[in-house]
């Protein structure tokens, strides 16, 4: 078996995300004996000792049926409503099935700024820490009913990888209505399931799509970005149905499983790479991807050859090669608008003051991870 898989299975601290899709079906809103087959894998992994967080989505599929509404609502202010319903029914079913194997739940319910800024992220932290401490099971889900359309994550995958972060996890398991990642939208035919993502060439060429049953919001392309995040932060993902829980969470001989980097992030580094909200774009040549995503130098001026968005020195940018991917983010150390005379100069053509770093090696995080 891989490594990974092995790191999954022995995990002593695991984050579980499970979808919408995955919980309720369309027209009849929260699905129990699921929501029990779910518990029933993860009190048994608990009582192998493992600490163990549960993401979970499906706020607003449980209270659509409560409110009558037919399907899943577009506008904001019914998904709150329906999320301020189905939350309680959820916590509610989740406390009843935990129940069954005494164990205690906690409701922890996070807005992006809670795990995002990090003069807030050392809160949400505590909480978690001292649920698990106490033996509770921490069952975490974005706080949808105060969120706006601004702020919020939408779908909880990216919640899942910030939090696995965030506690330190071993492991970090998603589980939807789908058995893995395939190389093409399982919808559209003759698709093959890929079983180990070693790097981002791996997944490079494939087409991941949204959410098939109408319940989910991210698709697979929110739990590709997801996987990719804790992998690349040092944290090994399984990507697995709901139906498969219990062998995901026994062996973890199912679904894609996705190597993690060597090393882990500092929470610093993993910030600027992955939660910090970027407020621009630096476009940037193929020497200067060389530089700084290889030989991990700081990016100069010379290498700049385009720059987008409204930003000021100290904020965080995204660095974006020739193909419109994003290879890098780091802390820019100049305003939008002095860039536009500078870039394209080298060092020496510029004036004394302006001779600096646009964005420093130590505050540049690359983000593309080469395949095995
Ligand atoms: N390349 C792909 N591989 C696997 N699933 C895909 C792919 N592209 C699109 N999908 C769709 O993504 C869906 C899962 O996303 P979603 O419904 O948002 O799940 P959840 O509610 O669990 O977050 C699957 O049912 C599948 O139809
Ligand atoms: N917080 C929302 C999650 C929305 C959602 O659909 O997420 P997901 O199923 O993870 O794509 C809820 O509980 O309904």
């Amino acid at each position: 078996m891989s490594v990974t898989r092995k790191a999954v299975a022995a995990a002593e601290r695991i984050v579980v995300k499970v979808g919408s899709s995955a919980l309720t079906t369309a027209g009849a809103g929260l699905d129990t004996g699921r929501l029990d087959a779910l518990v029933d894998a993860i009190a048994d992994r608990i009582g192998r000792g493992s600490q163990l967080v549960l993401v979970s989505s499906g706020a607003i599929g449980s209270g659509l049926a409560p409110l009558a509404l037919k399907k899943r609502p577009r506008d904001l202010a019914t998904q709150q409503a329906a999320a301020s319903v189905g939350q309680l029914a959820l916590a509610h079913a989740y406390a009843e099935s935990f129940g069954r194997y005494s164990l205690t739940v906690g409701q922890v319910l996070l807005t992006s700024d809670d795990v995002v800024r990090r003069s807030h992220y050392r809160n949400a932290q505590r909480t978690l820490s001292r649920l698990l401490a106490l033996g509770a099971v921490p069952v975490v889900n974005e706080n949808d009913t105060v969120a706006t359309e601004e702020i919020r994550f939408g779908d909880n995958d990216r919640l899942a990888a910030l939090v696995a972060h965030l506690i330190g996890a071993d492991a970090l398991l998603l589980l939807s209505d789908v058995d893995g990642l395939y190389d093409g939208d399982p919808r559209d035919g003759a698709t093959r399931k890929i079983t180990e993502v070693t790097g981002d060439a791996d997944v490079d060429g494939i087409s991941v799509g949204m959410s098939s049953s109408g319940l989910g919001t991210g698709g697979m392309v929110s739990k590709l970005a997801a996987a990719r995040t804790a992998a690349a932060a040092g944290i090994p993902v399984l990507l697995a149905a709901a139906d498969q829980a219990a062998h995901a969470l026994t062996t973890a001989d199912v679904g894609t499983a996705f190597v993690a980097a060597d090393t882990r992030l500092s929470a610093r580094r993993f910030w600027l790479g992955y939660a910090a909200g970027p407020t621009g774009r630096l476009q940037i040549d193929d020497g200067a991807v060389a530089a700084v995503v290889r030989r991990r130098r700081s990016l100069l001026a010379a290498g700049i050859t385009g720059v987008d968005g409204d930003f000021q020195a100290g904020d965080v940018v995204e660095l974006v090669d020739a193909a419109q991917r994003v290879v890098a983010r780091g802390v820019v150390n100049f305003d939008a608008g002095e860039l536009p005379e500078l870039i394209g100069r080298s060092s020496h053509e510029l004036p004394p003051e302006q001779r600096r770093e646009v964005v420093h090696a130590d505050d540049l995080v690359p983000l593309r991870r080469a395949s095995a």
